[in-house]
């Protein structure tokens, strides 16, 4: 089954109105593959969602970053997945891991404790359960690959949303290692493409052969315009999360990484 390339561009907590429009305008004069052979969702900050959501092409589709574990009501500072629904919002970012590491939606490998991990996994049932997609992210620290705990993290964030949910038509995996976030240090297309592999042979034995082969495992992590054909022409990776990139004319080039596939 073929997977539709799927870039998505995640702005993180940046920018203002005027570089939002600035952004906006770059990539509605971009010459872009067609969406046919590419879905691309960026996903701006909250506040900026409905000014990006009138403005952007039509064919390229806006997420927000997070929403809230169930139904709205007395949680400030959240923003529940009714609301995007409302919105018409149609995706969202779960389980981001500078929300894992920073906000404590975290499954360190020294801190498996169930209630996080069903957290995100949560997240995601809700989200689904409300109609949005979910681009459902994991990833291992420096650490916890240099102690080869790589797969054994992946699986446990993957696990923990698989046991939550049972149709993953509406998700995109993001395997974004933690150390490449940032950091300019981007995955090998080897080392990418292991994981990812990997990560579909989890699907496969531990969800359905089917969702292992139409489920589209994307990578996050230092993309850009100079690395992204040589990471597309893996044959497990279906796309990318980008960051840094996502806010520059690069984002274009990254998107056409989609011709790789679509020419292969
Ligand atoms: O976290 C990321 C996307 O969600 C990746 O960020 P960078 O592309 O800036 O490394």
């Amino acid at each position: 089954m073929a997977r539709k390339f799927f870039v998505g561009g995640n702005w993180k907590c940046n920018g203002t109105s005027e570089e939002v429009k600035k952004i906006v305008s770059i990539l509605n004069d971009g010459k872009v593959a067609s969406a046919d052979v590419v879905d691309v969702v960026v996903s701006p900050p909250f506040v900026f969602l409905p000014l990006v959501k009138s403005s952007l092409r039509p064919e390229f589709h806006v997420a927000a970053q997070n929403c809230w574990v169930k139904k709205g009501g007395a949680y400030t500072g959240e923003i529940s997945a009714e609301m995007l629904v409302n919105l018409d919002i149609p995706w969202v970012i779960l389980g981001h891991s500078e929300r894992r590491q920073l906000l404590s939606e975290s499954n360190e490998a020294s801190c498996l404790c169930a209630k996080r991990l069903y957290f995100v996994g949560d997240k995601v049932a809700y989200a689904l359960s409300k109609g949005l997609k979910v681009i459902a992210c994991v990833g291992e620290t420096l650490e916890q690959r240099e102690s080869g705990a790589t797969m054994d993290v992946v699986a446990a964030q993957t696990k923990a949303i698989a046991e939550r949910i049972s149709d993953w038509t509406n998700v995109v995996v993001a395997y974004e290692p933690v150390w490449a976030i940032g950091t300019g240090k981007v995955a090998t297309p080897a080392q990418a493409q292991e994981v990812h592999s990997e990560l579909r042979k989890w699907l496969q034995t531990n969800v359905s052969a089917d969702v292992a082969a139409s489920t589209r495992i994307i990578y996050g992590g230092s993309v850009s315009g100079a690395n992204c054909k040589e990471l597309a022409a893996q044959p497990d990776v279906d796309g990318f999360l980008v960051g840094g990139a996502s806010l520059k004319p690069e984002f274009v080039d990254i998107i056409n990484a989609a011709t790789v596939k679509s020419s292969a």
